[in-house]
C-alpha cells in the first residue's frame, strides 16, 4: 500500500458513507454544520468499529475521514473537524481508542457550538438597536450574531438575498421570522438598490485566508464592493474554524463548481438551444448521443467566490473582531505553521 494515502479498501460504515452522500448533495450544508456532521460520523465510525487491531482502527478512521473528506472542497471547517479529531485518537488498545475517538469528537461538536454562542454576543455588539441587516446565503453564525443582538432586546430587521441558484436565502428567512426579525426578502440583483436601507451587510464564510480573503457563497464579493460603494460595513461572522492553515503556506482555497443542472434544467436548456441537434450545415444530429457540452452552451456554477480582504470591514470569531488583515496572527497561534491532510493524522505510529 502507499504509505501516503490510506488503504481505501477499508470499510466505511454506512452510516458515515450516508453522510458523505448528504454532504455531496446538501442535504447538510453551511460550513459549520458540514464540520458537525463529520465529527459525528467520525464518532459513529469508532463507536462501529469491529476492528481487532490498533491499527486496523485508526485504518478504518482515516478511511472514514477521507470519504468525509471528498466530499465538498471549499469549507475548510470540514478538513479541520476531521484533524481535530485524529488527533485526539489516542490509546494503545481499540477499547481505549474508541473511547479517546468518541470523547474527542463530543469535545469537538461542544466546543463548536459554544464557539458559535460566543461569536454571536460579539457581533452582537456591532449591531444597534433598530439596525437593519442584509444577508447572503444562510449562515448559522450570522444568524448567531443576530439571534444574540435581539436577546440583548435590540429590534433588528433584515434584508435577505434569496441566493440562487439554492435559494439557501429561504432558509434564512423562515429561521428569522421564527426569531421574530421582519424580513424583506429580494432577489439578488436588486441588492445595489437595497443597500441604500442597510446598516449592515452580515455574512458567514467557508473559508478564511491568511490574507484575510472571505471565500463565501457565490455572490459574496460582488455584494461586498457594492457595499463599500453605499459605504455599508461589511462583517464577516466565522468560527475560527473557518482559517484555512493551508494558506499560510501559499496554497489557494479550491472553489466547488457544482453541476449545471442547479442552474439550467434540462428542459430549460433544450428551451435555450433548440434544436441544436441539427448543425448550421443542416446535417441531422443523434441527439441520443449528443453530449450537453456539443450544443455550444456552457453553464458554468461556482458555488463560491473570493471577498479580498479590503471589502470587509470586520471578521468576527468567537476570539474576537479582528480586520482581515491581521487574521494571520490568529490563524498562527491556532494552526501553527504545519498541516497534513487530515488522515495523516498519528499516521507516523503505525509505520
Ligand atoms: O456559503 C455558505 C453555505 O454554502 P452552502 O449552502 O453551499 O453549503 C455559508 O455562508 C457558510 O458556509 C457559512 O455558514 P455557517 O455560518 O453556518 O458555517
Amino acid at each position: 500500500m502507499d504509505s501516503d494515502q490510506p488503504d481505501t479498501d477499508v470499510t466505511v460504515a454506512p452510516a458515515v458513507a450516508e453522510t458523505a452522500d448528504d454532504i455531496a448533495e446538501m442535504r447538510i450544508r453551511g460550513a459549520a454544520t458540514i464540520a458537525d456532521a463529520a465529527a459525528e460520523a467520525l464518532a459513529t465510525q469508532a463507536e462501529r468499529s469491529e476492528a481487532e487491531t490498533p491499527a486496523a482502527f485508526r485504518e478504518q478512521l482515516r478511511a472514514a475521514a477521507r470519504t468525509l473528506y471528498e466530499t465538498r472542497p471549499t469549507a475548510v471547517s470540514l478538513p479541520n473537524a476531521l484533524r481535530y479529531v485524529l488527533r485526539g485518537m489516542e490509546g494503545e488498545t481499540v477499547a481505549e481508542l474508541r473511547r479517546a475517538t468518541t470523547a474527542r469528537a463530543a469535545e469537538f461538536r461542544e466546543d463548536l457550538e459554544q464557539a458559535q454562542a460566543t461569536l454571536g454576543e460579539i457581533g452582537a455588539n456591532r449591531l444597534r438597536d433598530g439596525d437593519v441587516v442584509m444577508t447572503h446565503c444562510h449562515s448559522t453564525d450570522a444568524l448567531s450574531c443576530i439571534k444574540a443582538a435581539l436577546e440583548d432586546g435590540k429590534h433588528i430587521e433584515a434584508i435577505v438575498k434569496e441566493t440562487r441558484p439554492r435559494k439557501q436565502g429561504h432558509i434564512t428567512a423562515r429561521q428569522l421570522r421564527e426569531l421574530g426579525v421582519p424580513v424583506t426578502l429580494i432577489v439578488d440583483n436588486a441588492a445595489r438598490r437595497y443597500l441604500d436601507d442597510a446598516d449592515h451587510v452580515l455574512v458567514g464564510a467557508d473559508s478564511i485566508a491568511a490574507d484575510g480573503s472571505v471565500i463565501n457563497k457565490i455572490g459574496t464579493s460582488g455584494l461586498a464592493v457594492n457595499a463599500r460603494e453605499r459605504g455599508v460595513p461589511v462583517m464577516v461572522a466565522a468560527q475560527t474554524i473557518k482559517l484555512h492553515p493551508d494558506t499560510m503556506t501559499g496554497h489557494t482555497v479550491a472553489i466547488e463548481m457544482r453541476d449545471e443542472h442547479e442552474v439550467l434544467p434540462a428542459d430549460e436548456r433544450a428551451e435555450i438551444v433548440g434544436d441544436a441537434t441539427e448543425s448550421v450545415a443542416g446535417d441531422a444530429v443523434d441527439s441520443s448521443t449528443e453530449s450537453a457540452a456539443d450544443d455550444g452552451l456552457t453553464v458554468e456554477n461556482p458555488a463560491f467566490d473570493v471577498t479580498p480582504p479590503r471589502h470587509v470591514d470586520a471578521i468576527v470569531t468567537e476570539r474576537g473582531q479582528f480586520p482581515p488583515e491581521s487574521i494571520v496572527t490568529l490563524m498562527r497561534e491556532l494552526f501553527g505553521e504545519t498541516t497534513d491532510e487530515p488522515w495523516e493524522q498519528g499516521r507516523s505510529r503505525d509505520r
